[in-house]
């Protein structure tokens, strides 16, 4: 079998140690690699001439991903997990018992388990190459570090610095990671295996720790100092998780453990933390959704069909959309977008929003105002559809009018190439309609972008009947260039994400009208799991935009889409939500915590009443988007279940650690689904009827994905 690690000497008596999985674009750590790296690391002891050894990847540009995360998906028992903690353990710490100076040279992806390793080295040098991260992200997998991360990290950096690294799953570039001390410095590439070379050559002893402030010298050197960081620590990931998530409280005590009992009963403490989470169920949802984007990563959404390539885009409108559209454009995929709008303001609006992402990073110091302006210059402004001929794409950011869009449909097959796609940006038409003017309909698409574009991952392209399979790939592929997770649905009236989110939203607001408060009903659904309330997030959307939504989804889609007439009265009163200042929560104030604007309850003609159960509202408004997802994907809306929960996660914030509304009906029984939706219907009405296919699964008991 083809060796994974190649030892080779040099005559200065280094050692390199080349990691090179045969066959796999990425290093991982597997147990199977056991018995090779402890033969290696024999050889290595028993060889007098070698006087130091270089630990470096065979990979262009990653050093090791982490542990093979299919290996613990593969763990039948904890006792599996915790032996794959324990024998990780076993050779790291042979590693770092090695007599002669080891360090790591680190290009590329350093993460998890990877940078486990390295830690276990004497010291470790990284190159400035982009792609150089080094980080912990095991708790964004449900996980904890389980090769001596929780132990030797505290110990190299501190304890609230690695506590940060561990709870918080961020990953360093390479200057960042020299000032926190991960790593003794940063070189060009070109020069990382040398500069390895001369460090192993040198001394074993560990380079100067960073100077502590006094503060920090107290809290990390006393165990009462330390225990209020834990303590803090505890506080901060109860505020954060609402108790969902169980991995960073079992990062909380490996370090309390470790810190108060020594490394050995630390190591003890991670192996069976670590066990314990792999068989989480929190965590096998989180894993099946690394699973789920990386196999997305690989797809064009239209078959084996390949993507032109864009070189230039244009965004029409410079607002909020169209200003975050362009700056992904510009400032992530490095694409010339070319701006237009109806005046000037538009225009700033649009060059601010990409100078305010971009000098972000120059304060972060990870770019620096060179790059900073020359990614500036990608992005073009104008009134007039000038310098446009050449456009591969053009995206419409404007305000939901069909007429105006029709407008805009004529005017880019006017002025632009045959080719050019029309991508709309639009939240509810249907594309269809966007496109009965098109003289080349297969150019139509639409590519749905959620707010704030910076910041949300998903993007829903949305293929019409004649959009061609080309327009869809080519599509597909900028989305990815612009840091974009894409799925490819159907078009109908709020295509997936908002349909489901507007029947959700609408059973929050009978229970408002039934006299349940604002902030009752924004903490249920948070300690659901959902980042903000849903009046929250109807204030931060828009009154306005979901009041011109539901009209359209009711049409289209039945009366179980019918708002809450009351909801008229609060834009009667202008109630747009934060955009003017008006909403359900008072804005502008000189308090950090913000303030429900209690007017709201008279507007609505309402006296809050008492708040019954958060379970039971939580329930009420969830099984409302459970069960149109289930239509959906019924209807052929999303293709598959998988779409769905990576919709339904990337797109509105559904509970990672439930894996998605899919993973989590397979976690409730359709059976049980379709008695709660039941209930409700003979409670509540006919909106509750659980969707045809859900009752077809619960009568055969069949679940969306394989146990
Ligand atoms: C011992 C404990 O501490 C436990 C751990 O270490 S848990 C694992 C911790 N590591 C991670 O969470 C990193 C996961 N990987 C990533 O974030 C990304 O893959 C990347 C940033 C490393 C690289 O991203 P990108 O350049 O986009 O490449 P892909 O994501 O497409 O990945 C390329 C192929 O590598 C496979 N892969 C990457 N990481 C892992 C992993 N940890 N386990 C298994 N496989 C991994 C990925 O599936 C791709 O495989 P393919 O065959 O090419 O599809």
């Amino acid at each position: 079998m083809e060796k994974t690690f190649n030892l080779s000497r040099r005559e200065d008596g280094i050692a390199v140690l080349t990691m090179d999985v045969p066959g796999e674009t990425m290093n991982t750590l597997r147990s199977e690699f056991g018995p090779e790296i402890s033969e290696v690391l024999a050889e290595i002891k028993s060889d007098s001439s070698i006087k130091g050894l270089v630990l470096i990847s065979g990979k262009q540009d990653s050093f090791v991903a982490g542990a093979d995360i299919s290996m613990l998906d593969a763990c039948k028992t904890a006792e599996d997990a915790k032996f794959l903690s324990q024998q990780g353990h076993v050779v790291f710490n042979e590693l770092e018992n090695l007599s002669i100076p080891v360090v790591a040279a680190i290009n590329g992806a350093c993460l998890g388990g990877g940078l486990e390793l390295a830690l276990a080295c004497h010291k470790r040098v990284c190159s400035l190459h982009p792609k150089t991260m080094m980080g912990v992200p095991e708790v964004q997998l449900g996980l904890l570090p389980g090769g001596g991360g929780t132990q030797r990290l505290p110990r190299l950096v501190g304890v609230t610095k690695a506590l940060d690294m561990m709870l918080t799953g961020k990953q360093l570039r390479p200057k960042q990671a020299v000032k926190l001390g991960l790593v003794d410095d940063a070189v060009p590439e070109s020069i990382l295996l040398r500069t390895a070379v001369e460090m192993a050559l040198a001394d074993k002893r560990p380079t100067k720790k960073k100077k502590q402030s006094i503060v920090n010298q107290v809290l990390e050197g006393t165990s009462a100092g330390r225990n209020i960081i834990f303590d803090q620590a505890t506080k901060q990931v109860a505020k954060k998780t609402q108790g969902n998530y169980p991995a960073p409280n079992k990062i909380i005590d490996c370090v309390r453990q470790g810190m108060t009992k020594g490394m050995i009963k630390g190591l003890e403490v991670e192996a069976s933390h670590f066990a314990e989470l792999v068989m989480s169920k929190e965590s096998a949802a989180l894993r099946s959704i690394f699973f789920a984007t990386t196999e997305m990563k690989k797809e064009t959404g239209a078959g084996d069909v390949e993507p032109r390539q864009v070189k230039k885009a244009m965004v029409l409108g410079g607002g909020l959309m169209g200003g975050g559209i362009a700056s992904v454009t510009t400032t992530k995929a490095k694409i010339p977008a070319r701006v237009k709008d109806i005046n000037e303001a538009g225009l700033s609006n649009a060059l601010a929003y990409a100078y305010k992402l971009l000098d972000k990073g120059v304060k972060r110091r990870h770019m620096t105002p060179a790059v900073r302006d020359n990614t500036m210059a990608l992005m073009t402004t104008t009134t007039e559809y000038k310098g446009i001929k050449d456009a591969d794409i053009v995206v419409e950011a404007v305000f939901e009018d069909l007429a105006l869009k029709h407008q805009m449909v004529k005017d880019v097959e006017r002025e632009c190439g045959e080719n050019t796609i029309f991508a709309s940006n639009t939240s509810s038409l249907p594309i269809s309609q966007i496109a009965e003017v098109a003289s080349r309909p297969e150019n139509v698409i639409g590519l749905h972008y959620f707010s704030p574009v910076e910041k949300m991952p998903l993007v829903e392209v949305i293929a019409h009947e004649k959009t061609s399979a080309e327009t869809i790939a080519t599509t597909v592929a900028f989305a990815k260039k612009q840091g974009k997770t894409p799925i490819v649905v159907q078009d109908g009236a709020g295509f997936y994400v908002n349909r489901i989110l507007a029947l959700y939203m609408n059973e929050a607001a009978q229970l408002l009208l039934e006299g349940q408060s604002v902030e009752h009903l924004d903490k249920a659904l948070v300690k659901f799991g959902f980042p903000v309330g849903p009046m929250t997030l109807l204030d931060e959307v828009g009154i306005d935009v979901g009041a011109k939504i539901s009209p359209i989804l009711e049409n289209e889609l039945g009366e179980r889409f019918m708002a809450p007439a009351a909801f008229d009265k609060l834009l009667a009163d202008d109630r747009k939500g934060r955009k003017n200042g008006k909403g359900f929560y008072l804005y502008g104030g000189k308090k950090k915590t913000k303030e429900v604007d209690e007017t709201v309850y008279s507007v609505l003609g309402l006296k809050p009443g008492v708040d019954t159960e958060a379970s039971e509202v939580a329930q009420r408004c969830v099984v409302q988007m459970l069960n149109e997802a289930v239509r959906c994907l019924d209807e052929g809306i999303i293709a598959s279940a998988r779409d769905g929960d990576i919709g339904a996660i990337f797109g509105i914030g559904f509970p990672p650690f439930l894996g998605g509304p899919f993973h989590y009906i397979d976690t409730l029984g359709a059976g049980n689904l379709v008695k709660m939706l039941e209930n409700y219907q003979t409670r509540y009405g006919d909106r509750f009827e659980p969707a045809a296919k859900l009752k077809q699964m619960a009568s055969e008991g069949t679940r969306f994905f394989d146990a």
